[in-house]
């Protein structure tokens, strides 16, 4: 190998003076031997690596000694005379000159020095010609930017502008896990950045199947990524083809872009919640318009985004706004059939229950299916009075405009199971815990509510032995029914940490919100009533990591797909009226890779046989016939309880006193309002009265009566009692709760709940032994 062309990364072969003779001596430790002669290696470079930095085409070798003489020169020596011989092969370097060096290397012994009789000049050419030839092959750092431009923007135009963004960060993705998935740079690129290191189960078995084009129906616990499940397929559509436009003239695309994909979910949070997951997915398309359309919000101003930056591409949507949006007659049907590529229903089992689909059938009806046109004209939305809608021109004539072929993806955790069924009010003994509508029954389910393109959608069911995640502990907590507030204090006090606390009522929060306020601990409410603003503030309050010990008393509005990052603890401050509104509220914690969650409910003794049903749907019939029972009775420590009592009457007569003096006040100007436009004088004395307070009806006999009081004792109390109610709780608030035994402090604990329970800690005796099994086995049916 002329020594030219020799690069070497472990040892380089460098000029060495003059080309030696090939001759070697036997020395004290080792041969010396001349560089030509050695067995060099090619260095392999890895498949991908495109830029080589110069490297490319080495030959390596090593066993070599490198010895510098008194003159300055090298010398090279092995031991092993196994790595000579093979002498200067290919293009004169090194391998394979064959059986004369062979003989050689074997035959001489003897050292007889450097041969000078090479061209000094023919050194110098070589080293510069090496140099010319590194240079080439390392490029200097703007080389290789411009290099990595060109390359970028290449791809740029196949990709929807995308690689502008990429930097030499991308050289250290490493994500070997979703390599059969094939994904472009930009989808890995945000995968990386987010350190989704390894697709969950349902985005591997998912994403192949939506990139292939299938209509898809997939079911999997709660926190197991469905939403990328299916928001990867939507940005490998998005990066890999060309958008449409809304209007053509001659063949040639003018006009706003029409939308690819339109996900329709069933609240606004969970909207705008879809909206910033996608949106983080698709940090390196950043041309890609993402636009949320929810109620609460103003219609102008989300018209308005949707025509921005050329058009929306992805819509995230509630039903009931989606039809107000295409109702203003903007085009927006024709667009929707034009355009989308995807109809996802997220959380589909509860879009598609009774009472709650009309909406979301009306929208699959407008924007329709190609094959399916005729007769979504013909047959009148199923029910749905289309009359009405089509009255309107524009509506009419927008939805004569043919359909795109489109694929309809729709994800829930639970509509297996036999959930909906017993829902329905139609389960009966024969589903304990079992499947009643199993794949077969749900699939027809399915089919029959919305229009697939293909016959028979693939099913998708990731986690088939249940809905609940797997690393959720679920408890109990036995109690008074008057003592749920005092329960609820002691489990926040006891173990703070990011906590959901789920009522059945909204009046319930509007309470202990201003209680568990007064008590000191950081509150907010949820529920559908407050305006939306106030709604996505409580929500960010909650959610902010600068406040891990937050708490958020909420409605069943944030039961369904709410992604809140480290939720530690659900409590059920009131039983879940459903099963799977236990399932998705208890699904808000333990979400993700290796997250871990705990989910209490507070039950009073008339709530255990809803309790025992609740168990036996949705737990696997044989989970409860083991030792690894799901649900256990959270032994909260009752002397500590007790300590806590005087605390929480406080709070709570604290927070009566001011619900109803604004209650009062409210009426109040209400009352006077009517009274002047009847020309009556108004009394306020003459509008009390009892009965008069709503409360719970008759039927809540004597709860109802006791609740009136406190009422009244609230409505009545004057400023100085309250003012001392304040000054006591906020001395014992001071005080210190001793723990009894334990050497915790209440106040200063910072114990992990999750890991507590794991631990053992806080639970007694299954919270149904064999004796309550078979309680189970009864009621369950
Ligand atoms: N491959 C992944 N690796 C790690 N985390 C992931 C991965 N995919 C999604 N996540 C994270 O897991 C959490 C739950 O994801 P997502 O909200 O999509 O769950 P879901 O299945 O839709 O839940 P739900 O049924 O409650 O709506 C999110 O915080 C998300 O960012």
């Amino acid at each position: 190998m002329p020594p030219s062309t020799i690069k070497s990364k472990k040892r380089t072969r460098q000029s060495a003076g003059p080309k030696p003779v090939i001759k070697r001596a036997k020395m004290n430790n080792g041969y010396k031997v001349t560089l030509d002669e050695l067995d060099w290696k090619e260095v392999s470079m890895p498949d991908r690596l495109d830029d080589v930095e110069g490297f490319y085409g080495l030959d390596e070798i090593d066993g070599v000694d490198v010895q510098v003489d008194g003159g300055g020169r090298a010398e090279y020596k092995v031991n092993n005379l196994a790595k000579v011989g093979k002498g200067a092969g290919k293009n004169g370097k090194g391998k394979g000159k064959g059986k004369e060096e062979k003989e050689g290397v074997s035959n001489e012994d003897e050292w007889e020095g450097i041969n000078s009789d090479e061209d000094p000049g023919k050194e110098v050419i070589s080293k510069k010609v090496q140099r010319e030839k590194k240079k080439k092959a390392t490029p200097t750092k703007s080389e290789k930017r411009q290099k990595k431009d060109k390359r970028s923007k290449s791809r740029d135009s196949e990709l929807g502008g995308s690689f502008a963004l990429l930097s030499d960060e991308d050289e250290d993705i490493f994500l070997p896990a979703w390599d059969s998935l094939n994904l472009s740079l930009p989808t890995l690129r945000a995968l990386s950045k987010l350190n989704f290191n390894t697709p969950t189960p349902i985005q591997s078995s998912a994403i192949p199947e939506i990139i292939a084009g299938h209509d898809l129906i997939g079911k999997a616990s709660t926190g197991s990524g469905k939403t990328l499940a299916f928001g990867i397929p939507i940005l490998e559509h998005y990066l890999s083809c060309p958008r449409k436009s809304s209007k053509t003239n001659g063949g040639k695309e003018e006009g706003d872009k029409l939308p690819i994909a339109l996900i329709l979910s069933p609240t606004r949070e969970l909207a705008h919640q879809l909206h910033a997951h996608l949106k983080a997915l698709a940090a390196y398309a950043p041309d890609m318009s993402i636009v949320s359309v929810t109620g609460g919000l103003s219609l102008q101003k989300q018209l308005r985004q949707l025509t921005e930056r050329d058009g929306a591409d992805v819509i995230v949507a509630t039903p009931g706004r989606l039809w107000e949006v295409v109702s203003e007659g903007q085009g927006w049907i024709a667009k929707l059939r034009r355009g989308l590529k995807f109809l996802v229903v997220d959380e589909a089992d509860r879009l598609l229950q009774e009472g709650h689909f009309k909406e979301v059938e009306e929208v699959v009806n407008l924007i329709g299916r190609r094959d399916a046109e005729s007769d979504s004209e013909s047959e009148g939305g199923g029910g749905v009075d289309q009359d009405e809608y089509f009255k309107r021109n524009s509506v009419k004539r927008e939805s004569q405009v043919q359909v795109t072929e489109r694929q309809t993806l729709v994800f829930s955790a639970t509509f297996h199971k036999g959930l909906q069924q017993k829902l329905a009010g139609k389960g009966g003994k024969k589903g304990l815990g079992g499947d009643l509508m199993g794949e077969k029954e749900s699939m027809e389910y399915l089919l029959k509510k919305l229009k697939f393109k293909d016959k028979a959608p693939k099913f998708i069911d990731a986690n088939p032995a249940g809905q609940l995640a797997e690393r959720l502990k679920e408890g109990i907590i036995e109690c008074g029914a008057m003592e749920k507030d005092l329960y609820l204090y002691y489990l926040l006090l006891r173990y703070p940490s990011k906590t959901l606390v789920f009522t059945n009522s909204i009046a319930s929060v509007k309470r202990l919100s201003p209680l568990l306020a007064n008590l000191s601990l950081p509150a907010h409410p949820l529920h559908s009533k407050m305006i939306q603003k106030a709604r996505l503030r409580s929500l960010e309050r909650f959610s902010s990591p600068t406040s891990p010990h937050s708490i958020l008393i909420a409605t069943d509005v944030a039961a369904r797909g709410l992604d809140i990052q480290n939720v530690d603890l659900i409590i059920h401050y009131h039983l879940p009226r459903t099963a799977d509104t236990y399932v998705h509220r208890s699904g808000r914690t333990a979400r993700g890779a290796d997250a871990r969650g705990v989910s209490i409910l507070l039950c009073s003794p008339d709530e255990v046989i809803g309790v025992r049903r609740l168990v036996a749907k949705v737990h696997d019939p044989e989970s409860l016939s083991t030792a690894r029972y799901a649900m256990r009775s959270f032994d909260a420590d009752r002397r500590l309880v007790t300590r806590l009592k005087r605390r929480v009457e406080l709070a709570k007569k604290i927070a009566d006193c001011h619900i109803e003096k604004a209650k009062k006040g409210h009426e109040d100007e209400w009352l006077k309002a009517a009274a002047e436009d009847l020309g009556v004088e108004y009394d306020s004395d003459d509008f009390t009265g009892d009965g008069g307070g709503g409360g719970s009806g008759a039927a809540a006999g004597k709860r109802g009566k006791g609740r009136q009081k406190r009422r009244e004792t609230a409505a009545t109390a004057t400023k100085t009692e309250v003012a001392s109610w304040r000054a006591e709780l906020t001395a014992l608030l001071k005080e210190k709760v001793n723990a009894g035994f334990s050497t915790k402090y209440l106040t200063a604990g910072n114990v992990n709940l999750a890991q507590a329970l794991v631990n053992g800690e806080g639970m007694s005796a299954e919270f149904l032994g064999l004796e309550e099994r078979r309680v189970v086995d009864e009621v369950g049916g």
